[in-house]
């Protein structure tokens, strides 16, 4: 395979047609014209930006990350001077590469100049990770950008869509070849898995914490950045109605859950070595869970909310086997739905004696004065009845009843963050009418009516826009990770030895989880009735 752009292949960048253009040396005259023809608009005052994503060649990058700056970009709500370069080792022409994302992109037939002036700002180089040859024609690439720019210093973005396998080659090849000098600033995005457990976990935060300065680092989990998870602080915090009731005086529990209507497929090889529990409980669904459960921030200070969120985690014990149930799909042969018969064993990726969960459900207590005693559920699945990812703060039981008994059910905040986001209260009214009776009601604030105009943003759009702002809030501080590997690496090594309850492709996974849920005091009476206004 080739090695980088100084040998025998050249790295390809887009001549000023958006097709690929060989060149060997980053400095030659084509590198010019691709700078000059980047520059087109920019005056001579815009700071230069360059975006680079390492594993262009891979599926994350053509899903979500090159969609994701198109989609900024074509909103200008990119600084005006930047570039993309991506990075792999694969020989791909601009023109292969361009191939791999633009469906996902979605470019409308209106949108062609500016996509053709997006596709002019990318550039492709060839190299490996763990050699520094690359990433010293990356860094030519970005001289030649700072020369392209009056010789104001480039701000630099690495996005690193690889295997966590390779975060510390490519790392260590950015510290020492790719760095600015003092006059900008660099910043690192990583992806999850950060880490494998607690072990591997302070490994990589280690090496990192070596390399680069905590305000470098960008842990991205994107659920951080979906509307409805934003939102959580403002309910809490810009409401004076929820906040004091927020407590163990008055919440039963608390269910955070994460359901997907659809397997495995095509992930089955990575997922068998993480399962859900690493896949979306200790990170996506713990993000949640500290958010909720967090004492209001001194400030929206990044730090002033990270220390928030560590302090509950601090006080989260380890989860005790006892306080989980595991769950693992088979297919539903009555389907006839062919994909639903097909069992998560039944993927020729998946050892025949796995037991890794696809479905797992942990009840956390955290010990501190607002919420001992309070259930925190988690629940996450794949192949389930439906795709949801919601918050749903059950309230006790009213004290001293003067209704018949059972006609007053909990009220419940319910906080859907996706699909269909929205707010609703469940809770009890007066049945309209000549009676007295009482009957359950919701307070509804559906974001499909009452924000029918407003686009709600990709996660990951917000997220890119942050990093470009140096907005550390949604991104994962060190000791956050930390903790959460504290809490779930225990648990985890317990349940290497467990053989999950098999569940069927489309229900609503291991009937144990709702005993769990039970236990801890979840009460489902199965009466509410939602009428959906008609829109
Ligand atoms: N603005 C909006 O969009 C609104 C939408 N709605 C919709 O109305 C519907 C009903 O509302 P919802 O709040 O879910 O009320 P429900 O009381 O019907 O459901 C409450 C919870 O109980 C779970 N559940 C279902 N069966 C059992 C069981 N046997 N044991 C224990 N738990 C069970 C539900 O699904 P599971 O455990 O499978 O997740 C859900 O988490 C929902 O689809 C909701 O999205 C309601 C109000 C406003
Ligand atoms: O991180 C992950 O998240 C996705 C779900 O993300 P969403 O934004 O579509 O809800 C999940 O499918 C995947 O297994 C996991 O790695």
């Amino acid at each position: 395979m080739p090695s980088s752009v100084a040998s025998s292949q050249p790295s390809p960048i887009p001549d000023e047609r958006g097709r690929s253009q060989s060149i060997s040396d980053p400095l030659a005259p084509q590198l010019v014209a691709y700078l000059r023809e980047s520059m087109n608009g920019v005056v001579e005052e815009d700071p230069p930006y360059v975006f680079v994503v390492f594993g262009a060649s891979g599926d994350l990058a053509k899903k979500k990350i090159y969609p994701t700056l198109w989609w900024l970009f074509r909103d200008s709500l990119l600084p005006n001077n930047v570039n993309f370069v991506g990075y792999a080792r694969s020989a791909l022409s601009m023109e292969q590469l361009k191939a791999s994302f633009e469906k996902n992109c979605k470019v409308r037939d209106s949108e062609k100049d500016t996509w053709d002036r997006f596709l002019r700002k990318c550039a492709y180089v060839q190299g490996k990770y763990d050699d520094s040859e690359g990433f010293k024609c990356l860094q030519k690439l970005i001289d030649g950008m700072q020369s392209a720019a009056n010789n104001i210093a480039v701000n630099r973005l690495y996005y690193l869509a690889l295997p966590p396998s390779i975060f510390g080659d490519v790392t260590t090849q950015l510290k020492e070849n790719c760095m600015d000098n003092g006059d900008s600033w660099t910043r690192i995005i990583i992806e999850k898995p950060f880490g494998h457990d607690l072990q591997s976990s302070r490994t990589l935060s280690n090496h990192l914490a070596k390399l680069f300065k905590e305000d470098q680092l960008y842990r991205i989990d994107h659920y951080l950045g979906k509307e409805m998870v934003q939102n959580l602080m403002v309910l809490r915090f810009g409401n004076r109605i929820f906040n004091p009731s927020w407590n163990r005086d008055n919440i039963g529990s608390v269910l955070i859950t994460f359901k997907e209507d659809f397997g495995t497929e095509g992930r089955a090889g990575y997922f068998d070595q993480s399962g859900i529990i690493r896949d979306v409980m200790q990170n996506h669904l713990m993000q949640i869970l500290t958010l909720v459960a967090m004492e209001k921030p001194a400030s929206l200070n990044a730090e002033d909310i990270r220390d928030e969120k560590v302090k509950v985690l601090k006080a989260i014990e380890e989860i005790k086997l006892d306080d989980v149930v595991v769950g693992q799909y088979i297919g539903d042969m009555e389907s006839k739905d062919e994909s639903r018969r097909f069992g998560y064993k039944d993927d020729k990726e998946v050892p025949s004696d796995s037991k890794t969960p696809t479905y797992a459900m942990a009840v956390l207590h955290i010990k501190n004065e607002r919420w001992e005693g309070v259930p925190f559920i988690l629940r996450c699945g794949k192949a389930l009845n439906e795709k949801k990812a919601e918050v749903r703060v059950q309230y006790k039981s009213v004290n001293g009843d003067i209704y018949p008994s059972g006609d007053l059910k909990r009220t419940e905040l319910v906080m859907r963050v996706q699909p269909n986001e929205a707010v609703y209260l469940k809770m009890m009214t007066k049945k309209p009418g000549m009676g007295f009776g009482v009957e359950e009601t919701e307070l509804d604030l559906s974001y499909s009516s009452r924000y029918k105009d407003t686009r709600l943003p990709d996660a990951y759009e917000r997220l890119f826009l942050e990093v470009f702002m140096g907005s550390q809030i949604n991104f994962v501080r060190t000791d956050e990770l930390d903790h959460a590997w504290r809490i779930f690496t225990p648990l985890l090594e317990k349940l290497e030895k467990v053989s999950p309850t098999k569940y069927k492709f489309g229900s609503r996974g291991p009937p144990e989880a709702d005993d769990l849920m039970r236990k801890n005091g979840f009460v489902f009476t199965g009466t509410y009735k939602w009428n959906p206004p008609k829109l």
